[in-house]
């Protein structure tokens, strides 16, 4: 009998190629589609309206569903709490653990299938989320925190390609996946439509003028409101009589200050990490570490100790943020991930 995959159907190009290249390997494929946010803008109208195409075209079944009020509440308001709190979210990491690879995966089981299929870049061996060979594209940092029995159902059939030979392959196939190559690419994250300060502002007063100090306390400057600044952020905020660039150091919401800083008062040797998610066992050991997503692995020891992750780098970080995550690599293999907490 025919294996039976579930295919995450966004509208867009990657997860149409997706479902198309599964259906062809002899798969059984059925569709979903989520519903993630609230908005009667034509957007939902829109991203159905290529799916429905793609799943006529393959003469698949599709679903819908709705877990609007899950994003809401899990994703959209902890992205907006975390910058009132000071820190850096990343809801793309919490969205893959719990909407995509938490309910969308339950509702495939639930339909009997056998793996969960996505359009994302990375790799899976069933036991392991491995690097993409495109590492432009790479997304294994943004899947670090699932589930670790998540992994035996993952299928990215997108692992070994580019995203232009995607884009070539899609347009050669037919009109219906040609026309979805139009579609704007999506945003990085996919509620902030343009900067993260947008989505703030609905919620609070960010501009709220305050006080730049130096680290020793000393008021040396004025900021807009702290909100608008994340770690390692270099504009936007005065320093009286500075001769070389200043970096934002620290945020403080309770006192809108920020404290700032030349580049070397940035640098991270050590890094304490909460709130693991670990692949292996082993309670010490070597890796290279991502402390954000587009930085370089930085090659480090790791001991964890009372469910904390503590990361001497070999070589030191700047602009480590908390609230992003660290996420442990040996070569392509992810190791695991924890939550910055602070820094050192
Ligand atoms: N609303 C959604 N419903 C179902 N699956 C989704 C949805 N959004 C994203 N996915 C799945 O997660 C994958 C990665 O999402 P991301 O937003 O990073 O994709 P993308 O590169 O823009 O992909 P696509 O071109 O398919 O939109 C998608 O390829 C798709 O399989």
């Amino acid at each position: 009998m025919k294996k039976k995959v579930m295919v995450g159907m966004s509208g867009g190009i990657d997860s149409s190629v997706t479902a198309y290249m599964l259906q062809k390997d002899g798969y059984e494929i059925e569709g979903v589609y989520l519903k993630l946010h609230n908005r009667n803008d034509g957007y939902h109208e829109k991203n159905l309206e290529h799916i429905e195409d793609i799943t006529k075209f393959l003469n698949i079944k599709y679903h819908i569903l709705d877990l609007s009020d899950k994003f809401t509440r899990e994703i959209y308001d902890y992205f907006v709490e975390s910058y009132l709190e000071g820190t850096t979210p990343n809801p793309c990491v919490k969205c893959n653990k719990q909407i995509k690879f938490g309910s969308m995966l339950k509702f495939a089981q639930d339909k009997g299938c056998d793996f969960l299929a996505t359009g994302h870049y990375a790799k899976s061996d069933g036991t392991f989320v491995y690097e993409a060979d495109d590492k432009s594209k790479d997304q294994s940092y943004f899947l670090s925190q699932v589930d670790k029995k998540a992994i035996a159902f993952m299928k990215f059939p997108l692992s070994t390609y580019k995203k232009e030979d995607i884009l070539k392959f899609a347009k050669d196939l037919d009109n219906v996946f040609e026309k979805i190559t139009q579609k704007n690419e999506s945003q990085e994250i996919c509620f902030v439509e343009t900067v993260y300060t947008d989505v703030i502002k609905k919620h609070a007063n960010i501009d709220m003028p305050g006080d730049v100090l130096d680290e020793k306390g000393n008021i040396v400057g004025e900021h807009k409101g702290y909100m608008h600044y994340t770690i390692g952020k270099r504009r936007g905020f005065t320093v009286k009589g500075a001769q070389h660039p200043h970096f934002v150091k620290e945020l403080n919401p309770k006192t809108n200050t920020i404290v700032v800083g030349k580049k070397e008062v940035l640098e991270v040797n050590e890094v304490i990490a909460n709130g693991l998610n670990m692949f292996i066992d082993d309670k010490t050991f070597t890796a290279n570490v991502k402390l954000r997503y587009r930085s370089n692995a930085n090659p480090c020891e790791v001991k964890i100790e009372n469910n904390k992750a503590y990361i001497k780098l070999k070589e030191p970080a700047f602009g480590v943020a908390s609230g992003q995550l660290a996420v442990f690599y040996d070569n392509e293999k992810v190791l695991g991930s924890a939550w910055i907490e602070s820094t050192k």
